[in-house]
């Protein structure tokens, strides 16, 4: 649930505001109950804004209730001056909405204050139609969950354990800037707090978890990579690293892993995938995004995607291109949320598609990989990337696919097969895709939230970049 600010703007001349008034209301009353049926709170100023004094008194009321997103609600003509010095005494994300209707002037109304507020480089949305209408008001939600995702991620913290991964310089990022555009704060973690912590966890609870796993999920103990002591250390490095979460109040984070850990202490890959999953062996709870290999940049595209749809988010390798068949094997090193292998909110569902096989020759430390194979479905991916220092959101629109048990298993054993899984059609042109995309990690979520994260984009002045748009 969002909470959104409502001022109404109306005609600067007493004679004209009085006969206006009602229509003007009506359509703000309007407004609020389809806001308020798509299950937000509406903040509404108490009165209609029609002089310089009501612009500013109105608006710095609705603000003190410190919404996600403000609307501009026009319906009639209004002076221009008063959307300025309102937007002026707005601190958040502003948007511009007005009917389409011919009895009384107020798209013209929008049209004059969208074009001030841009002679100013004041950042704001635009919307018109009839809210009754359920595409109007969908293209007006489109900028709440962008609002909400932005303002989201103002005065959180990322937790990042362990420093950049084999010299990966696209993993790591200035944490001025981070704050300094996004409000987000970076708290460095040591690994051996997770190695420390670990030891400390109930030989219970680890039991408890790894019997769990044993029930719900097919486990491949092979006595040497894999073993039940190997997987308990996962599932108490699990619970080291959500002690820690509770401890920093992180709000999201990334594990280094390699190689110091998967080298000598075992692999992070139960841990990242429960952490973003929306369950564990001990039931239900929130995600907690968290990227492999401490990428910052992916965290970061990684707590936008779930903060605009809700669902969990897939972290991947951008690993493999089938030429023959124009897919991706989108294959992370050792664990994607078990959440896509069925994407059901039970998690025995999930996990009668999940794999934990001993891990591969890169990671002699050993311990479970979590093998799956995404279930299919349409899919927005995205990515934060750099160029020369300055930020952009890579998107692009595709699907994963499942081509059955036997086709499935020949393409996944082409790359390691004992990594999860998803097979993906991007609509874009592998050249495009390989000579543009600048990382080698790409994230998804179900859906399609490409206009939600080009508002992002606008209100965190981001550079969107479409690919295959
Ligand atoms: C094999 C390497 O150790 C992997 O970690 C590598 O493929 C990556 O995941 C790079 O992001």
């Amino acid at each position: 649930m969002a909470r959104i600010g409502l001022l109404t703007i109306s005609d600067g001349r007493d004679f004209v505001h009085r006969d206006i008034a009602d229509w003007a209301r009506s359509s703000e009353d309007a407004i609020a109950a389809a806001l308020e049926g798509a299950g937000h709170e509406v903040v509404r100023a108490p009165e209609l804004v029609w002089t310089n004094e009501l612009a500013s008194s109105q608006a710095r009321l609705v603000a003190e209730a410190r919404p996600d997103l403000t609307i501009f609600n026009y319906s009639v003509w209004a002076f221009p001056h008063f959307s300025m010095l309102a937007a002026d005494a707005t601190p958040g994300p502003l948007v511009l909405l007005s009917n389409i209707d011919p009895v009384q002037p107020g798209m013209v109304g929008m049209l004059a204050a969208g074009g001030a507020l841009d002679q100013i480089g004041r950042v704001h949305g635009r919307v018109w139609g009839d809210v009754a209408d359920p595409a109007t008001l969908e293209r007006l939600l489109v900028h709440v969950r962008a609002a909400q995702a932005v303002g989201g991620l103002r005065g959180s913290t990322f937790g990042r354990f362990g420093g950049r991964p084999m010299g990966m310089y696209t993993a790591v990022a200035n944490t001025d800037q981070w704050l300094a555009a996004f409000g987000v704060d970076v708290e460095e973690i040591d690994q051996w707090e997770i190695v420390r912590r670990s030891e400390l966890v109930s030989p219970t609870r680890a039991k408890e978890g790894r019997e769990w796993l044993e029930k719900h999920a097919n486990v491949h103990y092979d006595g040497k990579q894999l073993t039940p002591e190997l997987l308990e250390r996962q599932i108490r490095s699990y619970h080291a690293v959500r002690e820690l979460i509770d401890e920093w109040n992180l709000d999201f984070s990334g594990i280094k892993g390699q190689p110091e850990l998967t080298t000598h202490f075992t692999t992070m890959d139960i841990t990242e995938a429960f952490l973003n999953d929306p369950y564990d062996w001990e039931g239900p709870k929130p995600t907690h995004v968290t990227a492999t290999e401490s990428d910052m940049d992916a965290a970061l595209t990684m707590q936008i995607l779930k903060l605009i749809s809700g669902d969990p988010v897939l972290f991947a390798d951008v690993r493999h291109y089938h030429a023959d068949r124009d897919i991706w094997d989108l294959a992370n090193s050792g664990q994607h949320a078990t959440w896509y292998a069925a994407r059901s909110d039970d998690p025995a569902e999930n996990l009668r598609r999940v794999h934990l096989y001993p891990e591969v020759f890169f990671f002699p430390a050993g311990g479970a990989s979590v093998h799956h194979v995404a279930a299919p479905g349409d899919m927005t991916l995205a990515r934060l990337t750099r160029h020369s220092g300055r930020y952009r959101m890579q998107v692009v629109r595709g699907a994963f696919e499942d081509y059955g048990d036997e086709v499935n298993e020949q393409l996944a054993r082409q790359s390691t097969f004992e990594w999860p899984h998803a097979f993906t059609r991007m609509d874009v042109p592998a050249d495009e895709f390989l000579s543009r995309f600048g990382a080698n990690h790409i994230h998804a979520v179900p859906g399609d939230y490409v206009a939600e994260l080009e508002q992002v984009c606008r209100l965190l002045d981001v550079d969107f970049q479409r690919l295959g748009g």
